[in-house]
């Protein structure tokens, strides 16, 4: 599926633009069904863009936020995404969402990873936005270079669901949502900032094996058009 780039001045007018076509889908999707669900990524990127969101007139309460992925952490631990979540977006009048958790406080990241299968079935298919971050190495989601369920994660036969990642680049255990979870929401983003992050890019849309740059998969085969905001 083709992508498209749209480039900012600033990272401030990338989160403002973000936020404003995001809160359109979301209220188109109110609109049509009565109910709309996002889900976001983590990281150091989104905050700005989480920040403006929140600030946005939707009917909050018929939204469902939930995670792209997350480190097999509870919420209070500076490395979660859940706590990012909470700090930067579930602020002002995005108090009023519901937020879906990946991770689930069980004796081990695959029961984890079942739970929040479970829970997380209940928000509808497909989403209606998926934001999507890119690490240096390639990774989206916690698709890593070299990690443990990787080849079921990128495979589109695979179920949607959580599954869980183990890598070296990861830190602790993680919990994702599998490629055919994430291909096909209504407006699919990919938002990258930095000069580096615009480099590893023009990597990945060259040649090469997805597994190395997982961020592939999605710039090749997701089947809704990516639309990739980058700011420097
Ligand atoms: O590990 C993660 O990193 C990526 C990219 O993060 P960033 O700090 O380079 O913006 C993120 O998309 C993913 O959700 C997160 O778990």
């Amino acid at each position: 599926m083709a992508s498209t780039l749209h480039s900012f001045a600033s990272p401030a007018d990338l989160a403002g633009s973000l936020a404003d076509k995001v809160a359109h889908t979301l209220s188109a999707a109110i609109a049509a069904r009565g109910a709309a669900s996002i889900a976001v990524s983590g990281g150091s990127t989104p905050k700005a863009f989480f920040q403006a969101l929140s600030t946005r007139d939707i009917a909050w309460d018929k939204v469902t936020i939930t995670l792209v992925d997350e480190r097999f952490v509870p919420a209070d631990n500076t490395r979660s995404n859940h706590l990012l979540v909470d700090a930067n977006l579930l602020q002002d009048k995005a108090k009023a969402a519901r937020f879906v958790p990946l991770y689930q406080p069980a004796a081990s990241v695959e029961d984890a990873a079942r739970l929040a299968t479970k829970k997380s079935a209940e928000i509808g298919i497909p989403f209606d936005v998926v934001i999507l971050g890119m690490g240096g190495d390639g990774h989206t989601a916690s698709f890593f270079p070299g990690g443990s369920n990787l080849a079921e994660a990128l495979d589109a036969s695979t179920p949607r669901g959580v599954i869980t990642m183990e890598a070296e680049g990861a830190g602790e255990p993680r919990l994702t949502f599998t490629f055919s979870s994430l291909r096909d929401a209504a407006l699919l983003v990919l938002h990258i900032e930095g000069e580096g992050k615009k480099d590893v890019l023009a990597k990945a849309e060259g040649s090469g094996d997805e597994a190395d740059m997982p961020i592939r998969a999605v710039l090749r085969r997701a089947t809704s058009p990516v639309e990739i905001y980058w700011a420097p």
